[in-house]
């Protein structure tokens, strides 16, 4: 889907990506760091709109320094910040995109329509957009990026400014994207823990320079592992568990425990029930992907 190799971009004294080599297969894939880090600059480079200082990258086979024209036409791209006319309504803004890439009066209409909806904004489509919400703005930005049937898109922060349960909604519409219209998608955010949730594979960048490239499925295959905090000194129960098979660590007052199958649930329920204990907390832990990453970084 994309490769680069020894990608370097710089601004003057600014080095906003520094010698980046990696390749991107079919899927949604996550490109993650810092404000500041370089996915902007990365995206723009990879739709031809921005040209490399040194290096090289190719989209769908084709090199973002010669093509760029012919990339923007199989590829659509969600910008990060407000761009939409504030005095132009949702349907009028989306097929004009449509007929800028290349679509026909009637089939721009047909497949504005169908965005629209499948994006959730079908019912404000003939209102102006300066009186949108951030979520419908996002949206519309999203339907605009797709209305064209691309064969990939590049997403550039869409959760941005959005609640929690925005951010949920575009993530759920990222994930069917990708699994229901077969589109591959590369969505980049500041955080990793959000995008655990929808992508096949992740890269890391920070300073410019990758971090980490990995498959989700990969990292979130881990053993799943669960705190467990009881109401006095744990030792005992560390004891217990081990001499049961199963694998514990200490951590001050918590027991941080591998759950290899869910029957490690129960004994850890039976154990502190048969140690007379009180059990405070037992809980899930989340952003693996973050530990793992901070565990390997300190290897890059
Ligand atoms: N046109 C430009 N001129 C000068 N410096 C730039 C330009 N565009 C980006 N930079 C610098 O390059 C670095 C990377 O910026 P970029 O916008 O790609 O980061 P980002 O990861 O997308 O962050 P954000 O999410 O804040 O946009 C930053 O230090 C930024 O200030």
């Amino acid at each position: 889907m994309i490769r680069t190799e020894g990608l370097t971009k710089r601004f003057g004294r600014v080095t906003a990506l520094d010698d980046l080599t990696f390749t991107v297969e079919p899927g949604i894939t996550g490109l993650v760091g810092a404000n500041g880090a370089g996915k902007s600059t990365m995206l723009k480079i990879l739709l031809g709109l921005l040209p490399a200082t040194s290096g090289t990258a190719g989209v769908l086979g084709l090199d973002v320094a010669t093509e760029g024209p012919a990339i923007r036409e199989r590829v659509g791209y969600m910008p990060e910040h407000d761009c939409l006319p504030p005095d132009v309504t949702a349907t009028e803004f989306v097929v004009h995109m449509a007929r800028m890439s290349g679509l026909p009066a009637t089939a721009a209409r047909e497949r504005t329509a169908d965005i629209l909806r499948h994006v959730g904004t079908y019912e404000e489509r003939y209102r102006p957009m300066g009186g949108y919400s951030t979520g419908m703005k996002q949206r519309i930005k999203l339907a605009q990026a797709l209305v064209h049937d691309p064969g990939l898109v590049l997403l550039d922060e869409p959760t941005n400014g959005l609640d929690p349960a925005g951010r949920d909604d575009m993530l759920e519409l990222i994930r069917r994207i990708g699994s229901e219209f077969g589109i591959s998608v590369i969505v980049t955010s500041h955080l990793l823990g959000e995008l655990e949730r929808v992508c096949d594979g992740i890269v890391v960048i920070d300073g410019g320079r990758l971090l980490k490239h990995s498959t989700t499925a990969s990292v979130t295959a881990a053993t799943p592992v669960v705190t467990v905090e009881v109401d006095d000194d744990p030792a005992a129960l560390l004891a217990r568990l081990s001499g049961r098979g199963v694998t514990v660590r200490a951590d001050g007052r918590l027991l941080h425990v591998d759950v290899t199958d869910e029957s490690a649930y129960d004994v850890v329920r039976d154990s502190v029930a048969a140690l007379g204990l009180g059990l405070v907390r037992m809980e899930r832990q989340r952003h693996r992907m973050t530990e793992i990453f901070t565990a390997e970084e300190q290897h890059v």
